[in-house]
């Protein structure tokens, strides 16, 4: 299912919503990320080139503005990562805006062992006139929190392995769902004659996140710790996201000739878990589970089509907007199977909403809209993004 998101979210709406601005600024910076971009400074001066890892769903506001002088000043390429996550004809928008800004981008899915391929081809391309005089090369991978950097680092080294056999053995980067796992700056060879480093580093973010709505997106994609932000702020966001969007209304389908509706009730059916959806090695959900699995991803998307389709508000009016959201907050408790009296009802159906947004089930998204060019309106000045 491939969803087009036609509108543009009016600027300044949702950061003046209450959720969003009562709650007050969003930062995350930590000790270690503030350490971190000292090294991660010192390490860049000695680099011959520089993949920054951004996320696909927010191309804009994954860049961490303060590395972006040093960084812009460096052989680089910037990977949006995470691309089976992001609605495709967005993203095709998004490339074709750096390549515009004479910037090199790629979008990546790092699992993937032909998309990392062809980010091998274009370093290797962007390092051809230092590779035959130097001896030595450093390529050095950076990145906001959880955007995916040890899993490309893992993803190389395999294909390294495979091209460079006699290398020594490769130790694997930790790669895991929450942000913040890689703490310090780990080196891997990849290649002999000339030899070819790559560094991982930690993700960092800046000490002050510039506006509420890019914390908002950082920690809907899950780059800034829910805890800091809370997870039911998140999701209040992610559904004024939608409402402004419309994008509920791609759901209609789902309702049409089907007469359960979402306050039908579902109670002879068996329990399944969302932790089923997530990335695991070794463990898959059986066919059954996925099946479950399915008709609560439709119900959510039902009860949400319903809700705004039926809304007679104005979804660019804050309050009116407020409405909807609580309104949906308890049709999704329904749809979730949220048992009525938990205490914690709403950080439950916060939580399992945020993983159906962050696992793809409701569909790719990219929540920062590609900056309007010249050719767009002509009388309008150039947006520079890098
Ligand atoms: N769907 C999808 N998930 C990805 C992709 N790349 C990484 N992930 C997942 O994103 C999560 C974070 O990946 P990591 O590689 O640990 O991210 P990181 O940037 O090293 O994180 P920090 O250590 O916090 O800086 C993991 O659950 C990965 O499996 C991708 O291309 N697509």
């Amino acid at each position: 299912m491939v969803m087009m998101l036609k509108k543009t979210v009016k600027k300044g709406l949702i950061g003046g919503m209450s959720f969003a601005k009562d709650a007050g600024k969003i930062n995350w910076f930590p000790g270690h990320m503030a350490a971190a971009t000292r090294a991660i400074r010192n390490r860049l001066k000695l680099s011959d080139l520089v993949i920054e890892v951004r996320d696909a769903r927010i191309p804009l506001s994954s860049a961490n503005e303060d590395l972006q002088s040093q960084m812009s000043a460096k052989r680089r390429i910037i990977a949006l990562n995470k691309k089976d996550l992001a609605n495709p004809n967005v993203l095709n928008k998004w490339t074709r805006h750096f390549e515009s800004s004479k910037q090199d981008c790629i979008a990546i899915n790092a699992h993937s062992r032909s998309s990392v391929m062809k980010l091998l081809d274009l370093v290797e391309l962007k390092l051809k006139e230092v590779i035959a005089r130097e001896p030595t090369l450093l390529v050095m991978v950076v990145g906001v929190p959880n955007v995916g950097k040890s899993a490309l680092i893992n993803s190389i080294h395999q294909i390294a392995a495979a091209r460079f056999p006699v290398q020594e053995r490769l130790k694997r980067a930790t790669v895991g769902p929450l942000p913040g796992v890689t703490q310090d700056i780990a080196g891997f060879k990849i290649a002999h004659r000339p030899s070819i480093y790559v560094l991982d580093s930690p993700g960092v973010l800046v000490p002050s996140i510039p506006d509420i709505e890019t914390g908002l997106k950082l920690a809907l994609s899950g780059s800034v710790k829910d805890s800091v932000v809370g997870e039911e702020r998140i999701a209040q966001y992610f559904l004024a996201i939608l409402n402004i969007r419309g994008t509920p209304l791609h759901w209609k389908y789902l309702v049409e000739g089907i007469n359960e509706g979402p306050h039908a009730d579902c109670i002879d059916k068996p329990s399944y878990n969302l932790k089923d959806l997530r990335h695991q090695r070794t463990k898959q959900p059986d066919s059954s589970a996925l099946h479950y699995v399915g008709d609560m991803i439709s119900e959510v998307q039902r009860s949400l089509y319903i809700t705004l389709s039926e809304f007679d508000g104005d979804t660019e009016d804050e309050n009116d907007l407020e409405c909807l959201i609580e309104q949906q907050f308890e049709v999704l408790q329904k749809a979730l199977k949220i048992p009525h009296k938990a205490s914690e009802a709403r950080l439950m159906v916060s939580k399992k909403f945020l993983t159906l947004f962050r696992t793809g089930r409701l569909g790719p998204f990219i929540l920062d809209d590609v900056p309007e060019t010249e050719t767009d309106h002509p009388n309008s000045k150039r947006v520079v993004v890098l």
